[in-house]
């Protein structure tokens, strides 16, 4: 089976063309061993692209650990990437079909910029204060520390913990414990961060069912959404991760948060099913 191996600012995918939609659960066992990064090809995720009616093609993301995730922000823009430059037809902005409803994406020379539509401030099965004028940080509590988190979705549930260095912050001690905790059902992609101006954000992320990545698209959106409502930065902001820095907008005209970044091709290969 041919693959192609993508990356937005170091957050890894296997992109794997298919003819029809394909069967999610078939693919989790399959998504565990590709993503392996000593028994298979490596990477954080697997990314399936198949043909559909009402858009320019579909996609669906699979975690690393086998879990199917609704939204992907270095995925998709990896997936417009290719789909632009595999076929000669494709415009500059292409339509794409999620598992959250269709995004659009708009290519330049060196950059993509994903719609990746209006933060959920709720459905994390925890209440979010909607009072925007004493947006409420809520507290948890994890093996005697209390940490103060804003919760934000994007389609999939981000909580957001501000911190006094996120460059030390021991991430992969408290990412594992806080990914799990009980207070998320479905568990949480954990975004830890210093807030270093009005534009500038300093982000590190524990991603559900992955660990710790060099770069979380849906992250950096969540993480620019809770700074704007608890005041500290302008409504667009660089976010500083380990691989890189995304330029993130949450529109106050259509409420719409806009990711723009890199996608990088790596290499093509053959997966040999075991
Ligand atoms: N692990 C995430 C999905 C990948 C998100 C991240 N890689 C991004 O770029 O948005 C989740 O289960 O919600």
């Amino acid at each position: 089976m041919k693959f192609t191996k993508m990356h937005g600012l170091g957050n890894d995918f296997i992109l794997i063309d298919l003819p029809e939609s394909p069967q999610l659960e078939a693919w989790e066992e399959t998504a565990i061993q590709m993503c392996d990064r000593h028994f298979g090809i490596g990477a954080d995720g697997l990314v399936l692209l198949f043909p559909v009616d009402d858009a320019d093609f579909g996609m669906r993301i699979l975690n690393r650990d086998g879990s199917v995730t609704e939204q992907c922000g270095n995925a998709i823009r990896c997936a417009g990437r290719y789909y632009y430059e595999k076929n000669s037809s494709a415009k500059q902005t292409l339509v794409i079909q999620t598992r959250i409803g269709n995004q659009t994406v708009s290519l330049t020379e060196d950059e993509v910029c994903v719609n990746m539509g209006e933060p959920i401030l709720q459905g994390l099965e925890i209440p979010v204060d909607l009072d925007l004028e004493r947006v409420v940080k809520q507290s948890i509590d994890v093996n005697g520390e209390r940490f103060w988190f804003t919760a934000v979705s994007m389609g999939n549930p981000h909580i957001v913990i501000e911190v006094e260095d996120a460059a030390t912050f021991p991430i992969e001690i408290w990412g594992p414990l806080l990914e799990t905790h009980a207070l998320f059902p479905n568990r949480a992609n954990i975004e830890f961060i210093t807030v270093r101006s009005a534009t500038d954000i300093q982000m590190r992320v524990w991603e559900r069912g992955v660990g710790q990545t060099l770069a979380c698209g849906s992250g950096a959106c969540a993480v620019l959404v809770a700074s704007v409502l608890n005041g500290q930065t302008e409504t667009k902001a660089q976010i500083e991760l380990l691989g890189g820095e995304l330029t993130i907008e949450w529109n106050q005209e259509n409420q719409q948060v806009y990711m723009t970044g890199p996608a990088t091709f790596v290499f093509e290969g053959e997966w040999v099913s075991s």
